[in-house]
């Protein structure tokens, strides 16, 4: 039998039976010349010849080279039987990027892969280098697995409660459905049986570009946004972004808490201590994981980290951020992060960026006078707990504290104490910063988060103060006459605005420290922008005390609770011994002479000798006295502006 049908090339092919898939060989002769059709039975004879009439009769819904493709491969010869003059097809059109194009996709080209005959076009790439895996072959044995990149190329026919040819082109896929009946039911099972291999498939769906994804919920997150923080963090927290880059960028700095705790923590151990490193996601690297029941993708570039998650559920998306949030916070209660301003990498702008993570002080170790620390607490709890007071009364919820006197006394310390009792994070801000100014200040007071501490340290070492002006310049001989010129390009007038400005974030403390408060301007410590005053002195002897007990607690779990006795021996100190100590210890020492930081240093020299620390305090106290009569002695001929300034 000859059946004309031109402009198709075809050769010797199987044809499958469907009631019981026995093949024969159906010898189609054509480029551009009649095929031949030899079959001895001659029911498939019939049918083989039907097939082809069909061929002639569909090519108006085909494309070219779809025809091709069919008879290249074979497939189009096993169309069912019960094909008939009135069978149309049903076309459906699935534009690229939607969500339902992702399933059927991945969908066809999982199940064609399972029954690939020679006519199949793969190409094949070890794991490490593909973008577009569809197949994934795995060996569990170390080495790379072998992905199969299916090629759309060639249009693909398949059954599915009817005949099914499906064809990529550029604008989607198209798939065209046949059958007598019910071929729109054949077409929503399959979309959604596809669904569900793609919800539930292990193997990561192909990488998604920004406008494929467009039915896909994205996330684009700035990389100078705190929120880019959280999701970096928990990025590193999923053990399948690790499965599956071979390719790490390594850190021995402390990022944040959220990364050093997220559990791909790496530690090493070198001689004398633990070394811990970690191995954030690399700037421009694309991820692939599962996260709940969906597939994310994750890429990390030097300027936005962008997530695409296979749903169209907006929802999903809130969840993740929500997730990636909370785990960071747990994490971070353990520690404080204090943020330092860092300058942009495109604008001329600044930005909170570097966070460093230091370990919670506990707030009792403070040694401070008596009630400062618990009315300090109590005052700023007052605060956090009442916003809407705040809000009814029109008036911004802000409190501004300074914390000022000699150094060494405890203020940088009791802002770390409280961020860590409060669970607050801390955005430290020195005014000498190159790059902050008055322009950038403002954004940098916007941008500090709520229930936060803006902590700006040393601010009288910015900018002289009006009457620092005056004083300075009426100093007399041998003193520095010229006005000591600002160490930061932010003026005070610029200050004022930056604490007074309308968008700044409510719900922030701002917390100054000085050693001197007479230095600054009093437009700057007025109500409203300091609330509160608190002056940190020398240690008195209630302090003294206190920092005796700290060194040596009496409590036997504590690492720090075995002392050497006066034997020489290891001993546990009872709690009248160590108060009678710290009595003798305080009495030796003159009050308010030195700071708790001169203090710690002296005991830091007899670590688990309290005996020892007591022995010898009178013999420390002669030699700082000592050391203050040289320095005096030596001031006559080496006289330097600093300690004229401390005169
Ligand atoms: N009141 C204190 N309570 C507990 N520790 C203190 C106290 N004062 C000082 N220290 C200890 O001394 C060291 C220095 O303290 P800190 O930096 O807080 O002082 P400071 O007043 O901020 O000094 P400066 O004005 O020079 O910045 C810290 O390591 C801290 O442990």
């Amino acid at each position: 039998m000859v059946v004309p049908l031109r402009g198709l090339v075809a050769d010797s092919l199987p044809l499958e039976n469907p009631q019981n898939g026995k093949h024969s060989l159906i010898k189609l002769n054509c480029n551009c010349a009649p095929i031949v059709i030899r079959d001895r039975h001659p029911q498939r004879r019939r049918h083989g010849a039907l097939l082809v009439s069909r061929i002639q009769d569909q090519t108006r819904h085909f494309p070219p080279s779809f025809l091709a493709f069919m008879l290249a491969r074979g497939s189009l010869l096993q169309i069912h039987p019960p094909l008939t003059e009135t069978a149309r097809a049903l076309l459906a059109h699935f534009p690229r990027g939607d969500l339902a194009y992702h399933w059927l996709c991945a969908y066809i080209e999982h199940h064609d892969f399972r029954k690939a005959s020679g006519f199949h076009a793969f190409s094949i790439k070890s794991r490490d280098t593909m973008r577009d895996a569809h197949v994934l072959v795995r060996n569990n044995d170390g080495y790379l697995d072998a992905v199969y990149n299916f090629d759309w190329a060639l249009p693909v026919l398949f059954w599915k409660r009817g005949w099914i040819a499906a064809y990529l082109d550029e604008s989607g896929l198209t798939l065209q459905v046949w059958g007598f009946s019910r071929r729109a039911q054949a077409l929503r099972d399959l979309v959604q049986e596809a669904r569900h291999f793609y919800q539930s498939r292990t193997e990561p769906p192909a990488f998604v570009t920004d406008e494929s994804a467009s039915a896909l919920v994205t996330a684009v997150f700035d990389a100078v946004d705190m929120s880019a923080t959280w999701i970096l963090a928990y990025l590193q927290s999923q053990p399948s972004i690790m499965l599956e880059t071979s390719r790490f960028c390594v850190s021995t700095r402390q990022y944040d808490s959220g990364w050093a705790t997220a559990g791909t923590k790496v530690t090493g151990s070198s001689a004398s201590r633990e070394q811990v490193y970690s191995l954030p996601p690399r700037n421009g690297s694309t991820h692939r994981f599962r996260w709940r029941d969906y597939w994310v993708q994750a890429s990390i570039a030097p300027l936005k980290i962008t997530i695409i998650i296979h749903t169209t559920d907006k929802s999903i998306m809130f969840s993740f951020i929500e997730a990636a949030r909370a785990k960071y916070i747990e994490a971070a209660t353990a520690c404080v992060n204090v943020y330092l301003a860092q300058a942009s990498l495109t604008t001329d702008s600044m930005h909170w960026g570097r966070v460093v993570t230091k370990r919670q002080r506990p707030y009792a170790t403070l040694v401070l006078p008596n009630g400062i620390k618990e009315n300090l607490l109590a005052d700023v709890k007052e605060f956090l707990d009442s916003e809407d007071w705040y809000r009814h009364a029109n008036v911004p919820h802000r409190r501004g504290y300074l914390l000022y006197g000699q150094p060494g006394t405890g203020k940088s310390t009791t802002v770390h104490a409280l961020a860590g009792e409060l669970g607050m994070q801390i955005f430290f801000l020195s005014l000498a910063t190159p790059g902050i100014d008055d322009n950038t200040l403002g954004d940098l007071f916007d941008g500090v988060t709520p229930h936060s501490i803006l902590l700006i340290e040393d601010i009288d070492c910015a900018f002289p103060s009006r009457q620092t002006h005056v004083e300075v310049s009426v100093q007399g001989p041998g003193r520095p006459t010229e006005m000591p010129s600002p160490r930061s390009a932010v003026t005070l007038a610029g200050l004022l605005n930056a604490m007074d400005s309308v968008t700044s974030q409510e719900g922030r403390l701002l917390i100054c420290t000085t050693n001197h408060i007479e230095r600054l301007d009093p437009a700057l410590i007025r109500p409203g922008r300091i609330d509160v005053r608190i002056r940190y002195s020398l240690a008195t002897a209630e302090q003294l005390k206190d920092a005796f007990h700290r060194f040596y607690p009496c409590d036997t779990g504590s690492p720090a609770g075995a002392f050497k006795s006066t034997s020489g021996a290891c001993t546990q100190l009872a709690r009248s011994e160590v108060e009678q100590l710290a009595l003798e210890f305080a009495a030796a020492i003159p009050q308010d002479a030195y700071s708790v930081a001169q203090i710690q240093g002296y005991l830091l020299g007899y670590k688990k000798d309290p005996f020892g620390a007591v022995a010898h305090v009178a013999a420390w106290v002669e030699s700082q006295r000592f050391g203050e009569e040289v320095r005096r002695f030596g001031k006559q001929g080496f006289l330097t502006p600093e300690d004229s300034e401390s005169d």
